[in-house]
């Protein structure tokens, strides 16, 4: 379904990519998922586009390799399991990339080396050539040394924020965030029948963070309320996100193609733009 959504002028394209949607529930890799995650973003490169992956599922991988079927509540050992599970991930991620021909690289962040100015300029400059030679950095919190996003009584960031501060830090013209849900509802749909999908929302206010629930799976974290969060923080920016099922994460191509696609969160003087002169900046 073609809408007033006017994708063309993206250049540059953060994807966020949660647990739930590169796991089964049988704690296994959906390598269905990964695979086409891998076969869509190497098409946009292909495109010309430069994309910047931020992946979950460390923790859910380690828990797989482990044989876990619950996420433990000590830190360490969610630390130890994300030290397994990432470079499990990344080996995965390597090899489906790598048959499509396209390079990955591997971004482990914290949030201390995003607030403090000399290395987040480091970052910022390695994160630049890496797009500049055409390659797809992989991003994910250092969770060995991090604790912030793992432990949400305590919370400050997850992934979801994460993406929003790699999408504001690098002026990506769009964050997608795909999650295990068709996008942002009134309420939750798991527990609300009538909840109903908000295709597009200008601002977060607080009657929509009433709305937003928690996770719904074992394997997610934040819930909607981590993702509203990372929508504020894009909408604080004047950027936009787009917010849609990861279950076939080829629906970016639909996204991109200008498709009406899950909940899109716009500055509402952008939106206004697109209908006038059908660009986005
Ligand atoms: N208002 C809402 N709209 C949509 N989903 C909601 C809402 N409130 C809570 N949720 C829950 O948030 C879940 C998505 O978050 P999460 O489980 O953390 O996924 P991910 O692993 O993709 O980050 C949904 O499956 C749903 O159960
Ligand atoms: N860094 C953690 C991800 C934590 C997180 O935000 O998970 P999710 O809610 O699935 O995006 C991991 O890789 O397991």
């Amino acid at each position: 379904m073609k809408s007033n959504r006017h994708m063309d002028n993206v250049s540059r394209v953060v994807v966020k990519i949660g647990t739930s949607s590169l796991m089964h529930a049988n704690g296994k890799l959906n390598l269905r998922a990964i695979d086409q995650l891998s076969y869509t973003l190497t098409g946009l490169v292909n495109e010309g586009k430069q994309v910047i992956l931020v992946s979950s599922g460390a923790i859910g991988a380690g828990m797989g390799r482990v044989g876990l079927t619950k996420r433990p509540e000590q830190i360490q050992k969610q630390q130890a399991l994300a030290s397994i599970g990432q470079s499990e991930l990344m080996t995965v991620y390597q090899q489906r990339f790598a048959a499509y021909g396209q390079q990955i690289s591997q971004v482990l962040l914290t949030h201390d080396v995003l607030d403090y100015p000399q290395s987040r300029a480091y970052v910022h400059n390695t994160m630049e050539q890496l797009l500049d030679w055409g390659i797809i950095p992989i991003v994910n919190e250092n969770d060995t040394v991090a604790v912030d996003e793992l432990d949400h009584r305590t919370t400050f960031g997850d992934n979801d924020q994460l993406s929003a501060i790699v999408a504001v830090r690098s002026h990506a013209n769009l964050l997608i965030m795909l999650s295990d849900i068709d996008g942002f509802y009134t309420g939750n749909p798991h527990q609300d029948t009538e909840a109903k999908l908000i295709r597009e929302l200008h601002e977060v206010t607080d009657d929509s963070l009433k709305r937003a629930g928690g996770a719904g799976t074992e394997f997610g974290t934040g819930g909607m309320m981590t993702k509203l969060k990372a929508a504020a923080e894009i909408l604080a920016h004047h950027q936009m996100m787009i917010l849609a099922n990861g279950a076939n994460p080829s629906i970016i191509f639909n996204i991109m193609n200008g498709e009406e696609i899950g909940t899109l969160f716009m500055p509402k003087d952008m939106s206004e733009g697109m209908d006038d002169d059908r660009t986005v900046e």
